[in-house]
């Protein structure tokens, strides 16, 4: 069956940062990924990650000035200065607390600047995979819905697949969130099929909550069983907001997936 990951930016969040490391190991995850850790530093995390054996997958690129609106800097056509520094500041925390993978989140932008915003993006995953490949790290994308993220300028999996195609770099893959999926387009499993080659990375929450993946509109035991059946290779991150204490919302990870 899949492998499970934590999103410690979501799950454990009743306790600082470091300590979700502790929190995942003891509820049986081997893996777990992050948004934004950069508060803690970076040997500290690592030595957390190294004490508990966890494999540490990917944790996503600074958003830019989110106060004033910014979610990601990657597509915006005036921020290519900043979207570097931040992919510095990404690849050295990731490299240190050895992620698998940099989340290179597009941003923002008004419906006039979609051209532009298409052309910059591809330019700028040119230069992060390029980057992470020095450290043998992927870049991953993610389509986002709409109505968490108004102006997000990526929505839909066949966008970020045309554009994985133009930009012609082998570590940059498609991160299948089927939460933003669902609510974005639906037809998860044959999209799951269509980009199977592309996914470097699957993300899970119920559909329309967010919470554990138990509840909804998504048959989620489906989702599981066609990745299996396809012989996904790489790990399923369980990003959703718990209804109450992570601990005692884990009860899907058995009935759903067969793990025991
Ligand atoms: O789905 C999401 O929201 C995340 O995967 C993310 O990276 C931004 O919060
Ligand atoms: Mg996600």
């Amino acid at each position: 069956m899949p492998r499970f990951s934590a999103n410690l930016g979501f799950l454990f969040s009743d306790r600082p940062e470091i300590e979700r490391v502790a929190a995942a190991a003891s509820c049986g995850f081997k893996a777990v990924e992050m948004h934004w850790p950069y508060h803690v530093p970076a040997l500290d995390m690592r030595e957390a990650l190294a004490a508990h054996k966890l494999t540490m997958l990917g944790l996503n690129m600074p958003v830019g000035n989110a106060p004033a609106g910014d979610f990601g800097l990657a597509a915006l056509p005036s921020r290519q200065n900043e979207f570097q520094n931040a992919l510095v500041q990404a690849l050295s925390y990731g490299s240190t607390i050895r992620a698998s993978a940099i989340h290179c989140l597009a941003g923002i932008v008004s419906p006039d600047d979609r051209a532009a915003a298409e052309r910059t993006f591809i330019a700028n995953l040119q230069m992060a995979a390029d980057r992470a490949g020095e450290a043998d790290m992927t870049i991953l994308i993610e389509p986002m819905n709409r109505r968490d993220r108004p102006g997000y300028f990526l929505q839909h999996v066949e966008q970020a697949a045309a554009i994985i195609g133009q930009a012609e770099r082998r570590n940059i893959r498609l991160m299948f969130d089927c939460y933003h999926v669902e609510i974005t387009q639906g037809d998860l499993i044959t999209r799951i099929k269509t980009h199977l080659d592309l996914i470097g990375h699957v993300q899970i929450a119920a559909v329309p909550s967010r919470a554990e993946p138990d509840e909804g509109e998504v048959n989620y035991r489906e989702i599981f069983q066609t990745l299996d059946s396809l012989g996904y290779q790489g790990w399923i991150g369980a990003e959703y907001k718990p209804r109450g204490r992570t601990e005692d919302g884990l009860g899907w990870l058995s009935e759903l997936s067969g793990r025991p």
